[in-house]
């Protein structure tokens, strides 16, 4: 860089002044060479007197161009400015009175009942013992006696001054060894004397205690004997065996943290650990729960993401099982605040709690249903109302099992219409039938027919719905305030707007169905998109998310997502939603003993870390016998559990889509294309036919294609022209051949 044309004008300039040590700020030349290639204090040239905004722009680029001056910006502020006592404290978190625990009211009625059981345990095992212990002692306490004497004989004839009588007699050191005589005979007067008279009023207590009743007599022995007893025991063989084991984990320290952390490989933790202490801590390590929990602040540049998807080296570095280490973001704080709570015990191995609605109790779907419980074992819920729910997880990790949990809650809301397929054909909803408005079991086509036409009548309900409330607003603004179902509209069955909970598990048969995919994929669609507000709850289940099994379309709207063990990222991010895994959410850490545990997306503002209650087929039945028990009351047993045939022959559809095809095929149309045939079903049957038509053209031919099949009508290509001229080879059918099904039809 050449030297400034300054240089030399006023030696002064020259100087590197520090930054800010002068209300005028100091000018410099800018000599490269001076400067060493260092980035200077800010600087103003020296020709002028004018501060930096005086200087023209295009003068000032000029020489930022040529790099001749250097013309640092200044953002610090002179003085950092301490925030006022008043200003600190109000931005001040306020730490809760009471810990988290005395605050939920379940988890105090858990600690009491906890506690309450381990007193009576540990009362009732030493009770049954009693009597090993009494021969225990009865066995140690001539021993006891014995030490009892010696060590009295000891202190009567001062047995802690015979050392230093002795080192008095190899000194031969005469006068201290009287002193020491002297003062051993007096102690022995002393001593004897209280040794006397204890002795004396002793007896003569345990003489009247043991003349005053036998009873007395042998309390007073027994008194003796343990006490005895007790002194004779050795240190290493205690009396009372223990109630309860404990395997106490190690304790968390701040050194073990950063010893772990400091083993992730990450090049910003190893820089700032060189350094000094780039890993702080702005909270102490405490117990949380059955674990441990250590707040940390990342070095600057280092997220909690970068720690989170090291969580295997992480638990290595701590030397805990994987199952144990659970770091965690904590939003509302900077994204380098970690939360690293260490369990006592891996996740998978504790013992899984009760559902809190197991024995008694009913649900109300417009409130959070208990559904798990996290790392800490504290209860987590969901709020169904008003959301969609999706479920991925690879086979046998216990998507079923969650799933059931949250049927079994709506079950237990007697208000709840229950919608149910299962597509796999297992039974595993099987307990539910006596509760199901509708419900199916099975991957054959009749019930995939029949998933279909529940999700035709959801589809359906949404208009009838969304007219029903739109019209309540109109009428009674205060009934319906924000267009949505409430607690209180839900419960008048004239309104017909009472909560409908349809759950479909196994959900890629619909979805990857060659005949039904696109009409299912469109119907969920609407259904997760406009159902919340109108009280329908879609809840879907998967064994395969990926795109064909889960449309995206479908899974994108889902506001509650549960993911249990999945095998790689695309389908981790197909439930938990689009870059979940590059945020360090990923299910799929989990191992294969991880059963019914994933992510839970959606029903707090983090994800969270939840294992699903565990409700087996049995105590399922119970619950569900419950349940039954409670809609009767109410009458809310309708449909499939009411025996009602889920084809209502009454309300049997009058048309026919053969009759309906040959219809609307002209004389002269020999051969025609599906879509043209689609658009016209719908322009005859807005009703039935009017969803068909948001399909796209080869969509409608499968839809087609579909419906004729029972008709035993296959579709053929159809050589024909677009309205545009365009000649064109598409999928279509022949009038021939459906007049001849229609016709047939008639006749039967
Ligand atoms: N919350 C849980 N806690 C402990 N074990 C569980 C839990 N949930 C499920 N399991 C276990 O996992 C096994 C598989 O569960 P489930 O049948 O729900 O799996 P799935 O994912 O539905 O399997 P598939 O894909 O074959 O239908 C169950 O037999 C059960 O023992």
């Amino acid at each position: 860089m050449p030297a400034s044309d300054d240089q030399g004008r006023d030696d002064d300039f020259h100087r590197e002044e520090p930054m800010n040590t002068s209300d005028q700020e100091p000018v410099n030349t800018g000599d490269s060479e001076a400067t060493n290639g260092k980035v200077l204090p800010f600087t103003l040239r020296p020709d002028s007197a004018s501060t930096p905004e005086e200087i023209p722009v295009q003068e000032r680029r000029d020489v930022l161009d040529a790099e001749e001056v250097r013309h640092p910006v200044l953002v610090d502020l002179p003085v950092a400015r301490k925030p006022s006592w008043w200003e600190s404290t109000r931005e001040a978190k306020i730490r809760p009175l009471l810990p988290e625990w005395a605050r939920s009211r379940r988890e105090l009625t858990d600690r009491v009942r906890w506690l309450a059981l381990y007193a009576g345990h540990t009362t009732a095992y030493h009770a049954l013992r009693a009597p090993q212990y009494a021969g225990i002692l009865l066995v140690r306490s001539p021993r006891g006696l014995w030490r009892v004497l010696v060590a009295t004989h000891r202190w009567i004839y001062d047995a802690e001054g015979k050392p230093l009588r002795a080192a008095a007699v190899t000194a031969s050191e005469y006068d201290k060894y009287v002193k020491l005589a002297e003062v051993r005979a007096e102690r022995i007067r002393k001593r004897g004397l209280v040794a006397f008279l204890t002795l004396l009023v002793a007896a003569a207590g345990v003489y009247l205690l043991v003349s005053y009743s036998d009873a007395l007599a042998w309390l007073v022995a027994a008194v003796a004997v343990g006490l005895l007893g007790k002194v004779g025991t050795p240190a290493d063989k205690p009396v009372l065996g223990r109630a309860v084991v404990t395997s106490k984990a190690p304790k968390l320290t701040s050194e073990v943290v950063v010893r772990a952390l400091a083993a992730l490989g990450i090049s910003g933790i190893n820089q700032a650990v060189a350094k000094g202490p780039g890993i702080t801590f702005p909270a102490p390590i405490t117990r949380d729960g059955p674990g441990w929990r250590a707040e940390v602040d990342l070095p600057h540049g280092v997220t909690v993401t970068d720690v989170m998807e090291r969580r295997d080296k992480l638990a290595s570095g701590l030397r805990r099982p994987l199952g144990c280490v659970w770091p965690e973001p904590v939003s509302e704080e900077h994204a380098g605040r970690l939360v690293i709570w260490v369990g006592d015990q891996d996740m998978a191995r504790a013992k899984p709690a009760t559902w809190p609605l197991a024995k008694s109790g009913e649900a109300d779907l417009f409130q959070s249903v208990p559904f798990g419980t996290d790392q800490r074992g504290r209860p987590v819920g969901v709020d169904l109302m008003f959301a969609n729910m999706v479920i991925g997880a690879m086979p046998r990790m216990g998507k079923t099992f969650s799933l059931r949990v949250l049927v079994l809650a709506a079950a237990l809301d007697p208000w709840v219409e229950l919608v149910l397929w299962e597509l796999k054909g297992t039974g595993d909803l099987g307990m539910f039938e006596r509760v199901a408005h509708e419900y199916g079991s099975g991957a054959d086509d009749d019930t995939l027919e029949g998933a279909m036409n529940s999700l035709r009548r959801l589809y359906k309900e949404l208009e009838r719905r969304s007219k029903t409330i739109t019209r309540i607003a109109k009428e009674n603004r205060a009934l319906c305030p924000e267009n949505k179902v409430t607690p209180q509209l839900s419960r008048n069955r004239k309104l017909g707007l009472h909560p409908i909970f349809a759950a479909i598990d196994e959900c890629q048969e619909l979805f990857s169905h060659e005949d039904y995919k696109d009409e299912a994929k469109k119907l969920a669609e609407g259904i997760i998109k406009r159902g919340p507000a109108m009280g329908i709850i879609l809840v879907l289940a998967t064994q395969r998310p990926d795109a064909q099994s889960l449309p995206p379309g479908v899974s994108a709207n889902a506001g509650l997502r549960f993911c249990l063990r999945v095998m790689g990222q695309v389908e981790n991010d197909m439930v938990l939603g689009t870059s979940s895994y590059k945020n360090g959410i990923r299910a799929t850490t989990f191992g294969a003993k991880d059963k019914g545990i994933g992510y839970l997306v959606g029903a707090t503002d983090d994800p969270q870390i939840v294992r699903s209650y565990y409700i087996d087929g049995p105590a399922a039945e119970k619950i569900v016998e419950r349940a039954c028990a409670l809609r009767g009351r109410h009458g809310t047993i309708t449909g499939h559990a009411a025996g009602e045939s889920l084809v209502d022959e009454s309300a049997r559809p009058s048309y026919s889509l053969i009759a309906d095809v040959a219809s609307v095929i002209r004389a002269d149309e020999a051969k025609i294309w599906s879509e043209t045939v689609v658009d016209r079903l719908a322009e005859l049957r807005p009703e039935v036919y009017g969803s068909w038509t948001e399909l796209d053209g080869r969509a409608k031919a499968n839809q087609l294609a579909a419906g004729l099949k029972p008709f035993g009508i296959e579709t053929v290509q159809v050589y024909g022209r677009t309205e545009d001229g365009k000649a064109a080879n598409r999928r279509g059918v022949e009038r021939a051949e459906i007049l001849s099904a229609a016709r047939s039809l008639n006749r039967d």
